[in-house]
């Protein structure tokens, strides 16, 4: 049985070998990838090798081999580099921020270190928080904030450039149910012109907002397709035992396995 199927959109991000190690561990082993319009779910065991693909995205991590293009420009190239950073938006998994900022600055801090225009800042700030439903705690401090709030932040300073390339780690980690929902409306209405990337353990999430999935295990690729393919591998098992796309990538994964790729 194949559990590959074709992906859904190409285009923004195309990854060819790349490879990934940190120090002796091989966090990614020669993978290639695209991505284009749409949001896709980066699904995965712990330690499979999510954040790393990410943070190389994100041009904070350079890879051992490969190549990675983003809008049609080779990340190896400094320029390039710099010219992908304007247009992309970043959640890391632990985001650092200053307690003493008020959201307002802090989306603001962000927006001047993607080189926004300052005549365009102060309406961005204000959008971006209000998409996040911050507006009544703009002026409020970091500090001052919860996880889920601070977490909701972090969603704005990703979105403040209107970014054509969205990353976001685990970014529903810490939201609550309510926020999760209207969340994942927000990132629907980022997938419709935008490329989001975005790494959950939440399979609620990848059903209901994602365009496509993509499972990594091992530093390797292990299954591509949309959440109605990953439910329908899914579908044959006990149906008690969780949800049909809980039990497709199950079968996705341990499929993978009985090939013996990955590390
Ligand atoms: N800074 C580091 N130093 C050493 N090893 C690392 C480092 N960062 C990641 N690794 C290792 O690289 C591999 C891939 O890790 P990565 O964080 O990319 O996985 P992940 O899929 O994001 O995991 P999780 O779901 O737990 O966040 C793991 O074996 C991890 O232990």
């Amino acid at each position: 049985m194949s559990t590959t199927t074709t992906p859904v959109t190409a285009g923004t991000i195309r990854v060819s070998g790349l490879t990934v190690r940190h120090r002796r561990v091989t966090a990614l082993d020669a993978v290639d990838l695209d991505f284009g319009t749409g949001v896709h779910g980066l699904l995965g065991p712990n330690g499979a090798g999510k954040t790393s693909l990410i943070r190389v995205l994100a041009t904070v991590a350079r890879p051992a081999a490969g190549r990675v293009e983003l809008f049609g420009g080779d990340l190896g190239d400094a320029r390039e580099r710099r010219s992908a950073r304007r247009q992309l938006g970043y959640l890391p998994q632990d985001f650092g921020y200053y307690p003493g900022f008020t959201v307002r600055e802090f989306v603001a801090y962000v927006a001047w270190l993607k080189e926004m225009p300052a005549d365009a800042t102060g309406a961005a700030v204000e959008q971006a928080v209000e998409r996040v439903g911050l507006t009544d705690r703009i002026d409020a401090k970091l500090k001052s904030l919860s996880g889920g709030m601070l977490r909701r932040v972090g969603i704005a300073q990703a979105v403040v450039n209107n970014p054509r390339l969205l990353l976001l780690d685990e970014p529903t980690a810490g939201l609550d149910p309510e926020q999760r929902v209207e969340f994942r409306a927000l990132l629907r209405e980022l997938g419709e012109a935008s490329t989001v990337l975005v790494s959950t353990h939440l399979v609620e999430d990848v059903a209901a907002a994602c365009t496509g999935v993509t499972l990594i295990e091992r530093g390797t690729v292990a299954y591509r397709g949309t959440p109605a393919a990953l439910a329908a591998l899914g579908r044959d098992g006990d149906e008690t035992d969780g949800n049909a796309i809980e039990r497709g990538y199950t079968t996705a994964l341990r499929a993978h396995r009985g090939t013996g790729a990955g590390r």
